[in-house]
């Protein structure tokens, strides 16, 4: 984790014994995603979380992650309080609504979720309008539903930036690190 200034300080000591999360990741710039999705399984594991319980789906691009992250909690839930067995990636083209009532602690629902993307900028406007409308669209996600769905969109300028939030470089460390300290922190608290 980050020493300096910046970065959330000392994660909260949570345990993580309990929890299921799912982790949604672009496959646009694979090379630089798979490090920051492996940062965060790392780091889940380590607070505790089943490696069981950490359910990883790709989707195309980081335009897509909003509606992955809706599309599989929403089937998490209608699974989790249904029969124990049924297709949670089928929940993508299922339409399906959160069951009231349904237990954060109930089988097949998820604690908290990670959207992982790597976005770099072009010589287009294209990057803002998707960082807009994907960071717009996770939040309202995450709102909507009651689930904390950690921002893991990296938004950089050109490659290098990247590499180093990968933790690729010598003088880098890997955000998805952060990223499963956050998700172990808030899906333990909403268990509280
Ligand atoms: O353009 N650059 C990027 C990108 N574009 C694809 C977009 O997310 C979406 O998948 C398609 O538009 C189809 O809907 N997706 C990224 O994750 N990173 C990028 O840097």
């Amino acid at each position: 984790m980050f020493s300096g200034t910046k970065g959330p300080g000392e994660a909260e000591a949570m345990d993580g014994t309990n929890l299921r999360v799912l982790i949604v990741h672009a496959r646009w710039n694979t090379s630089l995603v798979t490090p920051l999705v492996e940062g965060a399984r790392k780091k889940l594991q380590e607070r505790g979380v089943k490696a069981s319980n950490i359910i990883t789906q790709s989707v195309p691009g980081s335009w897509e992650l909003p509606i992955a992250v809706q599309r599989l909690y929403s089937a998490s839930q209608v699974q989790a309080s249904s029969a124990p067995s049924g297709d949670l990636l089928g929940g993508l083209g299922r339409s399906s609504t959160p069951v009231p009532g349904a237990s954060s602690s109930s089988k097949g629902t998820f604690d908290a979720i990670i959207a992982i993307g790597v976005l770099i900028k072009g010589d287009t406007a294209h990057f803002e309008h998707i960082a807009e409308s994907v960071s717009r669209g996770l939040m309202r996600v995450q709102l909507d539903f009651g689930v904390p769905v950690i921002f893991g969109l990296l938004t950089v300028l050109n490659e290098e930036q990247a590499r180093k939030r990968a933790g690729l470089t010598f003088d880098g460390y890997n955000h998805g690190e952060d990223w499963g300290d956050a998700a172990a922190e808030m899906g333990a608290k909403r268990k509280l």
